[in-house]
């Protein structure tokens, strides 16, 4: 499904329109799978309490807050710590089909890998919304194996809104991952849907 990217200031002229803010924390590693094969980047994203992969954040009212400290706030709900969110992290605004009049701004927010696991720690063992709103955080694998398993298995899944779409931008843009390798992942994970039985 396509998903209409505006700018931000065309986003906050809109009237009548929820704002929601997400944030993909992301960054780089040296582990590698099985010793052997370098996972290169870590990139979070989260299981949702209906079953779904998303960003953790939330909606935000930006005539009360900027779309920042909306999203700081959701995140200390969904990751149990204070993560200072800026306009330099500021990746995009969609408008989303799947929810009428809502406007969907993503950020993307490179931290140490030491941090990332601080993140995912808190996300577990103080995070408010842990096992109500959000059931825990995931990393997404960024590897593609022969058997399909890694990115396209985990693009098979079912996303929120337009997450998945957020996600595959933000994995070329930031070079996370090479575009043919996105585009390989994506039709890989397009037949793993068709064959899974339902
Ligand atoms: O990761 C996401 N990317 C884009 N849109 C998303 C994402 N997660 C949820 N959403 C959509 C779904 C809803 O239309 C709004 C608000 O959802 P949510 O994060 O559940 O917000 P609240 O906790 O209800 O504030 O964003």
């Amino acid at each position: 499904m396509a998903y209409k990217q505006i700018s931000r200031k065309e986003a906050l002229s809109l009237e009548g329109y929820k704002h929601a803010c997400h944030v993909m924390l992301y960054g780089d590693t040296d582990a590698k799978l099985f010793g052997r094969i370098p996972l290169k980047h870590v990139v979070l994203m989260q299981m949702r309490f209906d079953g779904l992969l998303g960003f953790p954040g939330g909606l935000v009212n930006p005539s009360k807050e900027s779309l920042e400290c909306g999203l700081s706030r959701e995140l200390s709900e969904e990751l149990g710590m204070a993560l200072a969110v800026s306009p330099e992290n500021y990746f995009s605004s969609c408008l989303s089909h799947s929810a009428p009049k809502v406007v969907a701004h993503f950020f993307t927010k490179k931290m140490t890998e030491a941090e990332l696991w601080e993140v995912e720690k808190a996300a577990v063992s103080a995070a408010p919304d842990h096992g109500h709103e959000v059931m825990g955080m995931v990393r997404v694998p960024l590897f593609s194996m022969k058997s399909d398993s890694g990115l396209p298995s985990f693009l098979s899944h079912s996303f929120i809104s337009n997450s998945r779409s957020q996600l595959l931008s933000a994995l070329q843009i930031l070079g996370l991952v090479s575009q043919e390798d996105v585009e390989a992942a994506v039709r890989k994970a397009d037949s793993i849907r068709k064959t899974r039985p339902q």
